[in-house]
């Protein structure tokens, strides 16, 4: 794409096309774009690099609601009042902002609620195209899983599509599930994971334990071991960050870094290396665990009673 085919596709004023140019070198320096040969290498122009693949509405796996989630000005006032926050006694810059926790404002806000359950679907798409292939060995000789916080279904639908013998149950608050049906061998249930989890072979927590302080962390991985407990071959499985302290280069140590914060800011949770989660099977009274590293930052944690 040239400038001028850029120009054509969004109205510019001729004014405004040194603005572009600028906007444009900003783009290419952060990884966006890359300047190419273009049209049989007549002309100079931009390309789209991988991260802006990931950007494009069309693409199955675009995380455009992800990020148009981060940027919505919900999300984006907390970030406004972190200096208050350190001054009162809230859990989180989200409740200084807003006056509730994430979770009760999402509930009484559809708006929120439902551009946040498109954002976690554009993630979990990502997700299980990794889970369902690669991963496959860990749902075999499985009867049935429970997906705790699995928001409208986006991983329990694809893994019970690969797994048609699996039972699969998505719980999540009934915000969420309200007027989602199931079908086949898929359920989905309103409820709450700090007072029942539905009785499985597998607790699958996808995201869900980064947006917990420890003391809920160990609430929530108890009531899945009474989920799992009696059942041979029972375990949970945990998809979310593993911090690594050293070797991570830059970017990744800065994404780790932010998604903290995030964490911070929204909600009482964190990202957590190794031995933070080792600490939280330990108080739950887990024996054992397996961590895979997949897509670069995140992990498949498996944990044994
Ligand atoms: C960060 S989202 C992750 C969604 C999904 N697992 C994924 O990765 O795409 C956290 C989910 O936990 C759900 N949740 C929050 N509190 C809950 C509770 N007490 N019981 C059940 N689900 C809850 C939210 O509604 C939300 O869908």
């Amino acid at each position: 794409m040239t400038l001028s085919h850029l120009a054509a596709a969004i109205p510019v004023t001729p004014a405004k096309t040194r603005s572009v140019t600028r906007l444009m070198r900003l783009l290419v320096h952060s990884g966006f774009f890359a300047v190419a040969k273009v049209n049989d290498g007549e002309e100079e122009g931009y390309v789209l690099t991988d991260a802006s693949q990931l950007l494009l509405p069309d693409n199955p796996l675009s995380v455009t609601p992800f990020l148009m989630a981060m940027l919505d000005p919900i999300l984006l006032k907390p970030w406004h009042h972190v200096s208050r926050w350190f001054g009162n006694e809230d859990p989180t810059p989200f409740q200084t902002a807003h006056g509730a926790t994430f979770w009760d404002f999402a509930g009484g806000q559809p708006g929120l609620n439902g551009f946040f359950n498109d954002a976690m679907a554009s993630d979990a798409r990502l997700v299980t195209t990794v889970l369902v292939s690669e991963f496959r060995g860990a749902f075999e000789g499985m009867g049935s899983l429970v997906d705790v916080g699995g928001g409208t279904g986006t991983v329990a639908k694809a893994i019970a599509a690969a797994f048609p013998e699996l039972e699969c149950t998505v719980l999540d608050l009934p915000h969420v599930v309200d007027g989602l049906q199931g079908e086949g061998n898929l359920t989905f249930v309103g409820g709450d994971m700090f007072v029942d989890i539905p009785a499985a072979d597998c607790v699958l927590l996808k995201w869900i334990l980064h947006d917990w302080n420890d003391e809920e962390c160990v609430k929530i991985l108890k009531k899945s071991k009474e989920a799992i407990q009696g059942r041979e071959g029972g375990k949970v499985m945990i998809i979310d960050m593993k911090v690594e302290n050293q070797k991570a280069d830059d970017e990744s140590i800065e994404t780790q870094l932010f998604f903290d914060m995030l964490m911070m800011i929204l909600v009482t949770g964190r990202e957590r290396d190794e031995k933070e989660w080792a600490k939280l099977f330990v108080a739950a009274g887990f024996r054992d665990y397996k961590i895979t590293p997949i897509l670069g930052l995140r992990s498949i944690i498996e944990v044994y009673p």
